[in-house]
């Protein structure tokens, strides 16, 4: 299809990420879907592998290493990380726009990244341009980037949690805990013996205890938002659900609150941020599914003068796919909720 509206690139697009970017992208007003790639389905068509699509998204899945992209204005990247990265040195030169959803630029420098991810990064000039997705906090930046590292599911629900209270100077350092949960599909479309029906069905566990790579994006954004080194307490947790993840964030705070002032703290910070919703009591992840909305409920416990935030997102959308689409609202200047008022699905 030729037309005036920008044209898109979805690189990994049969992913649980790329899929769920395609879908949303169908039905963006103000862009056209121009490559869809695969590596291991290439030929086929992107319908095949998703019948979902059938009648809507008929289109021929190609190779990366074929498409043109000084002809394509946005690229997301779906793929895993250590494998972005590759793609963004090769294509350095090109003008288009980048957006990772990866964990590849996230964090500040190479040599953190491959403390956390047990690789070296062999793109280290990306670290000076790519910009933190984050649209609630960064949006100013994002405006103005061609590379943005759209940031990881847990390090979303997790950083929206608190970001009130660390721009405010009220957390005490160092008290944070985060009890974070995921369903699923966070894993990727790779089964493994972790994501195996028997070992997850009527199961719930921790894993990645004091090693899981979101606790230092966690604590980098927390730094820059506190203004001051933070370290987190981050466990994950895998749920036997599709999607959605679920946090619970524990924290004392540097001056004593009470619900009401706890409240207009978070009500201020988020006014004029239309995807976040502050609830009135704790929200579930069915709450959120299949929609772009984080909702997040700060309770003050009087007994233990400890805050309890509890924050819900579905971890395919404002944990990826729909956060790198609002990314894209803003790089191309549009209004930033274009595409993106889906209703969560419940139940
Ligand atoms: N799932 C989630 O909830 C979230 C995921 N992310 C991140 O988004 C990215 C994509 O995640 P997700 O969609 O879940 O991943 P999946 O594993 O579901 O899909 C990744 C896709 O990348 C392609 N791929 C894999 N290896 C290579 C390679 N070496 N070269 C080229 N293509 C490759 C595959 O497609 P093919 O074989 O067809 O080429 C595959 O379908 C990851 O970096 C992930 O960490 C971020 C936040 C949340
Ligand atoms: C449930 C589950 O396995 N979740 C993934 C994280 C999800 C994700 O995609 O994060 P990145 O983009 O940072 O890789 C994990 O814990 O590795």
């Amino acid at each position: 299809m030729h037309n005036n509206k920008p044209s898109i690139g979805i690189i990994g697009a049969t992913g649980f990420t790329g899929s769920e970017l395609a879908r949303l992208l169908c039905q963006h007003p103000e862009i056209t879907i121009k490559h869809i790639t695969s590596e291991t389905h290439k030929g086929k068509l992107f319908s095949d592998l998703h019948p979902q699509f059938m009648g809507i998204l008929d289109q021929e899945l190609e190779s990366a290493d074929v498409i043109d992209q000084s002809d394509v204005d946005v690229l997301f990247l779906a793929l895993p990380h250590g494998v972005s990265m590759d793609f963004i040195k090769r294509w350095e030169h090109k003008n288009c726009k980048i957006i990772d959803l990866s964990g590849d630029f996230r964090l500040s420098t190479p040599e953190i990244y491959k403390t956390w991810y047990q690789k070296d990064h062999i793109f280290t000039k990306g670290f000076e341009s790519a910009v933190y997705g984050q649209p609630e906090l960064f949006a100013d930046q994002i405006k103005g980037s061609s590379l943005v590292a759209n940031p990881g599911c847990y390090p979303t629900a997790s950083i929206l949690s608190l970001a009130p209270l660390f721009v405010g100077g009220l957390i005490e350092k160092d008290t944070v805990i985060i009890d974070a949960k995921s369903g699923l599909t966070g894993a990727g479309v790779k089964a493994s013996d972790t994501t195996h029906f028997s070992n997850v069905n009527e199961n719930f566990k921790a894993y990645g205890l004091g090693v899981h790579r979101h606790t230092v994006e966690i604590e980098e954004q927390f730094s820059i938002l506190g203004k001051q080194e933070i370290q987190v307490q981050f466990t994950p947790h895998l749920l036997p659900v599709d999607r959605g993840i679920l946090v619970t964030a524990y924290a004392k705070t540097t001056k004593k609150l009470d619900q009401e002032s706890l409240g207009k703290i978070y009500h201020d910070f988020y006014e004029g941020k239309p995807f976040v919703r502050l609830r009135k009591s704790a929200p579930g992840i069915k709450d959120v599914r299949g929609s772009h909305y984080c909702d997040i409920y700060p309770f003050w416990d009087e007994r233990t003068n400890r805050v309890i935030v509890i924050s819900a997102i579905d971890n395919l959308l404002k944990g990826a796919a729909s956060q790198a689409v609002h990314n894209m609202n803003l790089m191309l200047g549009y209004e930033e909720k274009t595409g993106l008022e889906q209703i969560p699905l419940r139940p």
